[in-house]
């Protein structure tokens, strides 16, 4: 299984992250901050005009910041004038403040500047063009007013033809380590890009919170770092190495999946391992069927669904490849686990919230084997979260959604936290002891000590129709079938590639999905990757 090793992951780093990797760069030789700053600024222009298919004579605004964001702007502004555009350029502050690289191609473009002003901007004609490099990683408090009433009036300013904007690494207004917004009015105040040039990694702030809404398409440019550096880990204790971004590629992807996915050749269905999902009573087992269903399509080479005795004609009528056993107690399931051919047990979806789940999970979690606690199994700590943080050990893994996540987290829920989604995780993951995914467009996967991950469902990894009921009983399936027969504490690697399976395959069925599709597009998407 040495495979499964395979990390074809890009990095999405914070800024203080950015920072080092920039400053480690410059100090090997690698390249200079005007380099950077020049390709950056290049790139920006060059994506501008593709972007707008605007041309000589046509009129361009570059809004620039008191910043390095602003040094890109003032390198766009000057490659758009040697494009044949007709150019302005206003800033937010004194350009003669500005230092270093900055200061350079302020000088290189040595035409007027104008102040950031409102009024001006509102008399039009509009730009065929604009890029907003006001703020980019900098940003470290709340937008000054004048921004929000500029973009105001950019919008609205008379001109006939549509307005192109390109935001220089970001928009202006968003933090972009955790997706906030940094603008006193909310949305509105930050100008939603049709365009967002990252330059050499994507930020978290792409990906989490308000980010996605106002970044329009997100492309990344090199500016001549490899893909390669890592930083040393920041001293911080819930800090931890870089955010891994999980997008692999198609060939990426596919070596990816051969590692987790392809049966062993000579194996037979125990070395594939056995899945146990637990279900709820008579007319609640549609959940647990749906996981049971994806863990079996995954690669699990036995599937036995546990429910009460009233449950089993229900179920019965509706399984045939998939086992039936009657679980009524957590003694029966005690009797059940002394078989440990039982490889990973799937536990929350449909299960109930009470005594009898918290019994469940307590002699789950007892029996060491993969277990993945979902739903209902963490709703019914919710009251007492400490029980089960107590009894998580590293084989474990909880999948909560927002909700899920902020009834056992209270202070790092969406509403309370003042860390980003990924740092919440992270600490989350610590303070429960087993790794953490935890759901959303962004889904973060996290293990103690760390190490994070993040799988976009944006962009062009677009995962909306998974927003639909039961769309998360199928992830905890697809990932107790690849943890059947994972090796012992890799979790995480496996939480990465469930999530990148459900999500290719919801992607594949694309609009009208409903979970019960899911499970049924694995083989499809199994074919494309070589398996
Ligand atoms: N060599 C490199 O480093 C490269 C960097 N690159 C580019 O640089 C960007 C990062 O540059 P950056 O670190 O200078 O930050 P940036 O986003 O320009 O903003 C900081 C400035 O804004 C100010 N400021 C902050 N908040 C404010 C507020 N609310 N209201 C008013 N002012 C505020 C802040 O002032 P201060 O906090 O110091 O008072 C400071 O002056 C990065 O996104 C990328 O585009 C690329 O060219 C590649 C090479
Ligand atoms: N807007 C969205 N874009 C992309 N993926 C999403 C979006 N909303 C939800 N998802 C994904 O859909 C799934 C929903 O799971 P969950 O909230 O547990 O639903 P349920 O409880 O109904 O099964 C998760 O995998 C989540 O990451
Ligand atoms: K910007």
């Amino acid at each position: 299984m040495s495979s499964v090793e395979i990390h074809q992951m890009r990095d999405c780093p914070t800024s203080a992250q950015m920072g080092a990797i920039e400053t480690s760069a410059m100090k090997d030789g690698v390249t200079t901050g005007a380099e950077m700053m020049r390709r950056a600024g290049r790139a920006l222009a060059r994506a501008a005009l593709e972007a707008s298919g605007a041309g000589p004579g046509d009129r361009a605004l570059v809004l620039c910041g008191p910043g390095n964001n602003g040094g890109d702007g003032y390198v766009a502004a000057s490659a758009l004038r040697e494009a044949g555009l007709d150019v302005q350029v206003s800033a937010l502050g004194d350009p003669r403040n500005l230092r270093g690289d900055a200061a350079l191609f302020v000088e290189e473009w040595g035409e007027a500047i104008a102040p950031l002003d409102p009024e001006a901007l509102g008399q039009g004609p509009r730009p065929a063009l604009m890029i907003d490099a006001v703020f980019g990683t900098g940003l470290s408090r709340p937008v000054p007013d004048v921004l929000p009433k500029a973009f105001a009036a950019i919008r609205s300013a008379p001109g006939a033809g549509p307005l192109t904007i390109v935001a220089a690494d970001i928009p202006s207004g968003i933090q972009s380590d955790t997706g906030a917004l940094l603008a006193p009015g909310g949305a509105e105040e930050v100008l939603a890009a049709d365009l967002t040039i990252a330059f050499h990694a994507a930020k978290p702030g792409h990906f989490l919170e308000q980010g996605p809404a106002l970044c329009g398409t997100l492309e990344i440019a090199s500016i001549g770092l490899s893909q390669d550096d890592r930083t040393p880990p920041l001293t911080e204790p819930h800090e931890g190495d870089i955010t891994r971004l999980v997008a692999p590629g198609a060939a990426e992807a596919a070596k990816w999946l051969a590692g987790w996915a392809r049966p062993e050749p000579g194996g037979h269905k125990f070395s594939r391992g056995h899945v146990l999902v637990l279900g709820g009573g008579p007319g609640k087992g549609g959940a647990a069927r749906m996981a049971a269903r994806a863990a079996l399509r995954t690669g699990a080479g036995l599937v036995t669904l546990g429910v009460p005795a009233d449950a089993i004609t229900e179920n019965a009528a509706r399984l045939d490849a998939i086992m039936l056993s009657v679980v009524e107690t957590a003694d029966d399931l005690g009797g059940m686990l002394e078989d440990d051919r039982l490889s990973a047990l799937v536990l929350g979806p449909g299960l109930g919230i009470g005594e009898r789940t918290r019994a469940m999970v307590r002699v789950s979690l007892d029996a060491r084997r993969a277990t993945i606690l979902d739903a209902d199994a963490l709703t019914s700590f919710a009251d007492h979260p400490e029980e089960l943080f107590d009894r998580l050990h590293e084989d474990a893994i909880l999948t909560p959604h927002e909700g899920e996540f902020a009834r056992l987290f209270p202070d790092l829920g969406l509403k309370s936290r003042d860390m980003s989604k990924i740092d919440a995780a992270r600490r989350a993951a610590d303070r429960a002891g087993c790794v953490i995914l935890l759901k959303g467009a962004a889904t973060i996967v996290a293990s103690p000590g760390g190490a994070a991950s993040l799988h976009p469902g944006l962009y062009e990894r677009d995962t909306r129709w998974l927003a639909t009921a039961g769309a998360g009983d199928t992830l905890c399936g697809i990932l107790a079938g690849l943890a059947a027969h994972a090796p012992d504490g890799r979790l995480h690697g496996a939480a990465e590639c469930a999530t990148s399976i459900h999500a290719e395959a919801a992607r594949s069925f694309g609009p009208g999905l409903i979970a019960e599709d899911i499970p049924d597009r694995i083989p499809d998407l199994y074919r494309a990757h070589g398996l």
